[in-house]
């Protein structure tokens, strides 16, 4: 609902890709222009073309220098800035570079925008928020983040919620191949094993509709007050905002928070890509005829079913995002369910 709202549909980045585009879609290399005097800042929040910047330890609002053309600044990107500096109310500076990005995820295209658009540069970890009850756990919404996550060389945290409700087991156990790292939290548990997950790293907190993010986020970000979520995250004024990821500082790292983003979009990740988001399939794969779609006849992975060597389930989850990846919006299904 925040995500598009109130913005009419804006001209195509040239780091966006429409859904069927093939390619492109590693992080670039941009242009240099000189600017011996920029000084470098870390984008916190995006809004309308105004960019929230963390530079010299101040707060600063700035807009895209023209020579930028069309190419995207994002929450996560290391800028240069020139102009005023100062932070002080209704200055702006300017961003003269985008530094190279080590890592993009793209937020899955829907209805309102059939794009997958660059959100989050340069994180190097991806939460996934996921609650053990209400709402019911979604294994194929973890399997689509993963998916993403390894794709875009993040690494994974599982973060369980609301332990106090149902207990994680019989989902750590469909992921007990997997060797992915996990945490679980409970209403007034322990935070610090997540707390030593985000410690000095650029994490990216994802999950459906009502699994606690924010309540996460108020508790590891008292002074974020992300209940209020009525503030503008650049302007600082009390206007509905319709930016799609913050990041807060958090023990020398960041935590960024992705609003109304509901899922990651896997249109560009190539089918080999997809089964690596599956490390536990691995072998079964290897066992299949060259240029396998594993979708149709002759896949290992059904000899595999059958022989109980490895979980159904994680091949019915496979199977859906291999034959979603084209329409995403069937991709999409498992994470949209939630929040509607
Ligand atoms: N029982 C229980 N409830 C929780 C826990 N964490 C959060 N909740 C409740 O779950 C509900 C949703 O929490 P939020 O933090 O708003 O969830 P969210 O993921 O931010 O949801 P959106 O803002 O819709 O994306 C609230 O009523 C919370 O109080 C928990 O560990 N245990
Ligand atoms: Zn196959």
């Amino acid at each position: 609902m925040r995500a598009g709202s109130g913005r009419g549909r804006p001209d195509l980045d040239e780091d966006d890709i429409r859904v069927r585009a093939r390619g492109g879609s590693r992080p670039r290399t941009r242009k240099r222009p000189r600017h011996e005097d920029a000084q470098e800042g870390f984008v916190t929040a995006v809004d309308r073309g105004r960019y929230r910047c963390l530079v010299n330890g101040r707060s600063v609002v700035a807009m895209k220098a023209r020579e930028l053309g069309r190419g995207s600044i994002v929450v996560g990107d290391r800028v240069a800035l020139v102009g005023d500096l100062s932070g002080r109310p209704d200055t702006l500076a300017r961003v003269v570079r985008v530094e190279e990005r080590s890592s993009v995820l793209r937020r899955t295209a829907d209805d309102t925008d059939p794009v997958e658009r660059v959100i989050v540069a340069n994180a190097d970890r991806l939460v996934i928020v996921c609650a053990l009850a209400d709402p019911d756990p979604q294994p194929r919404f973890i399997d689509r983040c993963l998916v993403a996550a390894y794709d875009a060389g993040l690494e994974p945290l599982l973060c369980l919620t609301k332990a106090d409700l149902a207990a994680p087991d019989e989902l750590l156990a469909l992921y007990s191949a997997l060797d992915l790292p996990h945490v679980v939290t409970r209403r007034d548990g322990d935070l610090s094993p997540l707390l030593d997950h985000l410690r000095g790293r650029i994490s990216v907190l994802i999950g459906s509709s009502g699994v606690g993010k924010s309540t996460l986020v108020n508790l590891l970000v008292p002074e974020a007050d992300r209940a209020v979520g009525h503030v503008n995250p650049v302007t600082g004024r009390g206007r509905h905002t319709s930016t799609s990821a913050v990041a807060l500082p958090i023990e020398g790292g960041w935590i960024i928070d992705t609003p109304g983003v509901r899922s990651f979009g896997l249109a560009h990740v190539e089918p080999d890509d997809v089964v690596a988001g599956f490390p536990d399939l691995a072998d079964a794969v290897d066992e299949c005829p060259p240029g396998c779609t594993h979708l149709g006849d002759g896949c290992a992975l059904d000899a595999w079913v059958d022989e109980g060597r490895v979980e159904a389930a994680r091949v019915v989850s496979l199977r859906r995002l291999l034959a979603g990846r084209e329409g995403e919006d069937a991709a999409a299904d498992g994470a949209g369910r939630a929040r509607s």
